[in-house]
């Protein structure tokens, strides 16, 4: 309980910082690829689960068409109900979206479903430990969760340097991030 009150206390703060930052620098996102570690780049065929932007998420649309450009296989995540972890469906720069839940643009259900091996995520704060905390639906949470029943899974955040706290409060069910990408550096989360 306390958690929870501690959580959206850094949420409403990280919002804010985060407003001020894409407001300050709207295409800092084209910074991220020269930050982004060797260790994690895809190989030519990684499936990357993305992102399509909201608010004022950093853009990862360049970090992805630079993947894209380098023959890995782009996927991004659509919401199939609450309580459920996310679906990733194959994607290509300049391929047509529909608006899903929260208005957020997604694939069609036609295109097909995708396992990502390496998961670009948004967030609203994280700290240099990995941890990391969203919109409070817990949906990247569970999807990790349940990819990670498969196979390994690669889980980088994308984040602007002021989305930065010194820590963020961790429940039982949180999934650390193995990176976080700023407009200005990495940080090596979860060993
Ligand atoms: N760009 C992007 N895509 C994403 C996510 C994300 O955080 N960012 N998601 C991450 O899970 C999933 C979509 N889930 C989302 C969950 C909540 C909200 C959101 O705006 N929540 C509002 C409250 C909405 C309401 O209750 O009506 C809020 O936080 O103000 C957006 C997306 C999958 N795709
Ligand atoms: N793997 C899981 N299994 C069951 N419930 C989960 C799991 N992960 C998260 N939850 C539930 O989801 C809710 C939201 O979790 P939390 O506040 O950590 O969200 P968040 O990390 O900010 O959201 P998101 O992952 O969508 O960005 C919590 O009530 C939590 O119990």
């Amino acid at each position: 309980m306390l958690n929870r009150w501690r959580k959206a206390r850094v949420r409403k703060t990280a919002t804010a910082a985060r407003k001020a930052a894409w407001q300050a620098d709207p295409n800092a996102g084209r910074r991220l690829a020269s930050h982004f570690p060797d260790s994690a780049w895809p190989s030519v065929g990684t499936v990357v689960g993305g992102y399509r932007p909201i608010r004022d998420e950093i853009d990862p649309t360049p970090l992805m068409e630079t993947f894209f450009c380098e023959q890995a296989r782009l996927c991004l995540p659509c919401v199939v109900a609450p309580d459920t972890p996310l679906v990733f469906r194959a994607y290509e720069p300049g391929d047509l979206l529909v608006r899903g839940t929260f208005n957020v643009e997604e694939p069609s259900g036609q295109s097909p479903e995708c396992r990502p091996l390496l998961i670009l995520a948004p967030l609203l704060a994280f700290d240099e430990a990995g941890r990391r905390i969203g919109y409070g639906a817990g949906f990247y949470d569970r999807t990790i969760e349940a990819l990670r029943r498969h196979h390994p899974v690669t889980v980088i955040g994308l984040a602007y340097e002021a989305q930065r706290v010194k820590t963020v409060p961790v429940d039982r069910h949180d999934v650390a991030l193995d990176w976080i990408v700023t407009e200005e550096r990495a940080y090596r989360g979860a060993i």
